[in-house]
């Protein structure tokens, strides 16, 4: 896709962040194009949740700018927040549903927080949404009646019942087993060419990664290090990239 701004649907600028004395975000520079799908990566603790946080305004920046769809967000009252965080969906880490509500009742749940009253209209979205994520009809189901997969399509169910332009992903892969994981790919791309949706994925998986991304965004020490596309990933001599997608601590084996 042609770098330019009319593509452009999140545009980071300088950001910061920082918890107490230690800083996580040093000036994060960083596009989202409309329509792709783009991983973010970069070691643990590096600040990639952080970093998205900052999106639906989970975060307020310290310092930079964030602009999405041509708003910037770091001025907006949480009161004001209700319009972007309709256009983005955000699947946790680990799930997070809540255990003493039903299927339906989780799903539900942004809706009810924006608002929304209707009980019928609200049923018919959340059925909607679980037939996207391939769960038909398990709306009266507990999370502990479910398996793990099954609770990550239901996260996921709970992030597309708005509708959302763009959904964020944390960690969509952990926990499963490869052949679960594996659906959660091509749910994450049934979503980008059945709904035209705006997907950003932090994962560690790098099968996944090279499956579903469109772009890759490296994150190091507080701030983007490598921009790319997947192909230039594979075929990188930077041996700090080559270390992280080979999974090679530098430790010797031959032991
Ligand atoms: N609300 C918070 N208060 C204090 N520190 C926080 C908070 N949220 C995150 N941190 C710290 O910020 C750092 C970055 O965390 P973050 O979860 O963004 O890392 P990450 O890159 O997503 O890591 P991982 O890949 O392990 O999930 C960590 O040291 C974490 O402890």
């Amino acid at each position: 896709m042609a770098d330019n701004a009319a593509d452009t649907f999140i545009k980071i600028r300088g950001l910061e962040q920082r918890f107490g004395s230690q800083q996580i975000l040093r000036g994060v520079d960083m596009d989202i194009h409309r329509g792709e799908t783009l991983c973010l990566l970069g070691g643990s603790g590096g600040g990639k949740s952080v970093l998205v946080k900052h999106l639906p305004g989970l975060l307020r920046p310290r310092k930079g700018t964030i602009h999405v769809d041509g708003v910037e967000i770091g001025c907006l009252k949480e009161r004001e927040f209700g319009p972007i965080r309709k256009k983005i969906g955000m699947m946790f880490q680990g799930g997070a549903l809540f255990d003493s509500l039903t299927v339906a009742q989780n799903i539900a749940f942004p809706l009810r927080e924006q608002g929304m009253k209707d009980d019928k209209e609200i049923n018919r979205l959340v059925s909607e949404a679980l037939e996207i994520v391939r769960l038909p009809g398990q709306e009266k189901k507990m999370p502990s009646d479910l398996s793990g997969g099954m609770r990550k399509r239901v996260a996921l169910a709970r992030a597309v019942v708005s509708r959302p332009e763009c959904v964020l992903y944390d960690e969509p892969h952990a926990g499963l087993d490869p052949i679960t994981g594996d659906s959660i790919d091509h749910l994450i791309k049934d979503l980008q060419h059945n709904y035209n949706i705006t997907n950003v994925v932090i994962t560690h998986e790098m099968r996944s990664v090279f499956r579903i991304a469109d772009r890759i965004v490296f994150l190091k020490e507080g701030r983007v290090y490598w921009t790319g596309l997947p192909d230039e990933l594979q075929n990188t001599a930077d041996p700090e990239l080559r270390a992280f997608i080979e999974g090679d601590s530098g430790e010797p084996w031959d032991n």
